[in-house]
């Protein structure tokens, strides 16, 4: 036990934060791990005006907060989340409960209605949903998952989000690239991860299952999904790679990774994102150099709002 009363965090994963959040923020972060974030939600216009279904939130005293940055994106005091859950927006699809980083990659990848789209790591679908939903259920959406429980329980949630253009796949994405080389216009990979980010001090659980030998089994993953997103992307088209941890080898080293590979053909774009909390990737590691591009990476820090995340998008040139 500590100060607060709570468990403390575990000392390699402090040992982590020491090591890769900013030196004048690091007591604001780390404290975030002990509070209770506000919940935080999305209108979904595929499934209503959103207009009205916030004006329903409004009349039925859930007082939604605007996000600054996304006009679909609300909070609510995280002690109605139950009643939030039992209202009629929430039951018939109209709001999904979705973190505020979660939302942050479908908006940095941006796909448009009409294009070829293919989710790699997909359940249980809140991004797949609202892509669907950017892309207004027009042009082709492909959502692969490898674990069977989950894509079942993806497949009904995108029904309940009225995401009508969603093809599903039970499969490994790592076989996709090889499958469907340079279909895609756009890929979002939002990696099987060690979920350092949804750690928290209120539930101890949230970190029985992590070690520094999980975050390098998630490593290993992410680069043969990475590298089958690479291919199934086209040529010109955009890939965001992105996961909730914090530790460098599960982001910055596998993006550097495909960039000391085949920086030729790939190029780390800017993510235009006007978040408060976001502070570029890193470009130094342990005492190695990485791809200077990395620094156009974006990591997401906690605080009162949100969870950590790490945000990469990578243009494939066109020739
Ligand atoms: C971070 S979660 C995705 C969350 C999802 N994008 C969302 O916002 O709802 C990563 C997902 O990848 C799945 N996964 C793990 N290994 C995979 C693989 N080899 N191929 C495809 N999906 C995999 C996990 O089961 C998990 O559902």
């Amino acid at each position: 036990m500590t100060d607060t009363g709570l468990p403390p965090l575990p000392v390699p994963f402090l040992a982590l934060m020491e090591e890769v959040l900013p030196p004048d923020l690091r007591d604001a972060c780390l404290a975030s791990f002990s509070q209770e974030k506000p919940t935080s939600l999305r209108l979904n216009p595929l499934k209503g005006d959103p207009d009205e279904t916030r004006r329903e939130l409004e009349s039925a005293g859930f007082d939604p907060v605007p996000v600054s940055w996304y006009p679909l994106a609300f909070t609510v005091d995280g002690e109605r989340r139950r009643a939030l859950t039992e209202s009629p927006p929430f039951r018939e699809g109209r709001i999904y409960i979705q973190s505020l980083s979660s939302m942050t990659a479908p908006l940095a990848l941006a796909p448009e209605p009409g294009e070829t789209v293919l989710d790699l790591a997909a359940a249980p679908g809140g991004k797949t949903a609202m892509m669907a939903a950017m892309m207004e259920n027009r042009g082709r959406l492909s959502a692969v998952e490898a674990v069977r429980g989950r894509f079942f329980r993806m497949k009904a949630n995108l029904d309940h989000q009225g995401a009508t253009m969603v093809r599903t796949y039970l499969t490994d994405g790592r076989s996709v690239g090889r499958k469907c080389p340079e279909m895609f216009d756009r890929v979002l990979l939002d990696a099987p991860c060690s979920s350092e980010a949804r750690f928290t001090r209120l539930n101890p659980e949230s970190w029985a299952h992590w070690s520094p030998r999980k975050v390098e089994e998630a490593a290993r993953k992410q680069r043969g999904l990475i590298r089958s997103a690479l291919e199934a992307l086209r040529p010109g088209g955009l890939l965001l790679y992105c996961t909730c941890s914090f530790s460098p080898e599960e982001n910055e080293l596998i993006v550097n990774d495909v960039l000391r590979r085949d920086g030729d053909n790939l190029r780390v774009c800017a993510v235009d994102l006007p978040l408060p909390n976001r502070r570029p990737g890193l470009t130094r590691w342990k005492g190695k150099e990485l791809h200077p591009d990395l620094a156009r990476a974006v990591r997401i820090l906690p605080d009162r709002l949100m969870d950590g995340f790490f945000l990469c998008l990578i243009r494939k040139s066109s020739d």
